[in-house]
């Protein structure tokens, strides 16, 4: 299992100030930016694409960037990241007509490559392309939005991912998305999440540090 990673999901930070927001969370100990791309077609919501990647890494971050794509038909923007400097790219199976060459393009590209489930998808097609992934993402709420409530059934979907994960010997993260906060990460990295998106929980509070701490003093507490 990989170290927990805390990654604050940009899209609830104050998008005029972004690269200070940025440097801020990072500074209050965050350990990846969670990067939301939504393209109002595959979600009903519009965000951010390659050339505000591109803006942060020429303002200096240089922290791991994990560009969740919610864009359909994703290939033909997977190039624009791995040029925008992203480290994982991660799109949703729904979103490609071929799921093994979308991760492929990310792979060769020299981007990390992940696989997002929504809450209702099954995690079939994992199996296939075990080999491929370096990032397996669960959906704990509906993609498109911000601070939705996390979605329960979810941690039984996290104990099967851990289960194929660990099966396959391989270092994948296992990232949990959606409605995550200080009252819950404990029982979701008890049910085998090991990267934690969070948004809302730690945007909308003003002590970014204090929130981050607290997650981790949970994270201290979870049983392996
Ligand atoms: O991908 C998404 C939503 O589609 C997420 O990354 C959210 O932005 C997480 O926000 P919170 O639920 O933590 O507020
Ligand atoms: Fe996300």
């Amino acid at each position: 299992m990989q170290p927990f990673a805390i990654a604050p999901s940009i899209l609830s930070a104050d998008f005029a100030r972004l690269g200070e927001e940025v440097d801020n969370v990072l500074a209050a100990g965050a350990d990846i930016v969670h990067f939301d791309v939504m393209d109002n077609h595959y979600v009903p919501n519009l965000t951010i694409g390659p050339m505000v990647c591109a803006a942060l890494r020429k303002y200096g971050i240089t922290a791991p960037i994990d560009a969740h794509l919610m864009v359909s038909p994703v290939d033909r923007i997977i190039g624009d990241f791995i040029e925008a400097g992203a480290t994982y790219i991660t799109f949703h199976p729904e979103a490609t007509q071929h799921i093994d060459r979308s991760l492929q393009l990310i792979r060769e590209g020299g981007c990390k490559a992940g696989l997002v489930f929504n809450p209702a998808t099954p995690l079939d097609v994992l199996k296939y392309v075990m080999d491929k992934v370096d990032m397996v993402l669960l959906m704990s709420v509906n993609p498109g939005f911000g601070g939705q409530k996390f979605i329960p059934g979810t941690l039984n979907k996290l104990r099967e991912a851990r289960a194929l994960i660990d099966a396959s010997g391989r270092d994948i993260r296992l990232e949990i998305d959606g409605g995550v906060n200080v009252g819950n990460i404990r029982e979701i990295a008890e049910a085998g999440a090991d990267t934690f998106v969070a948004g809302s929980a730690i945007f909308n509070t003003p002590n970014y540090e204090e929130v981050i701490q607290k997650m981790r003093t949970e994270l201290a507490l979870a049983r392996p």
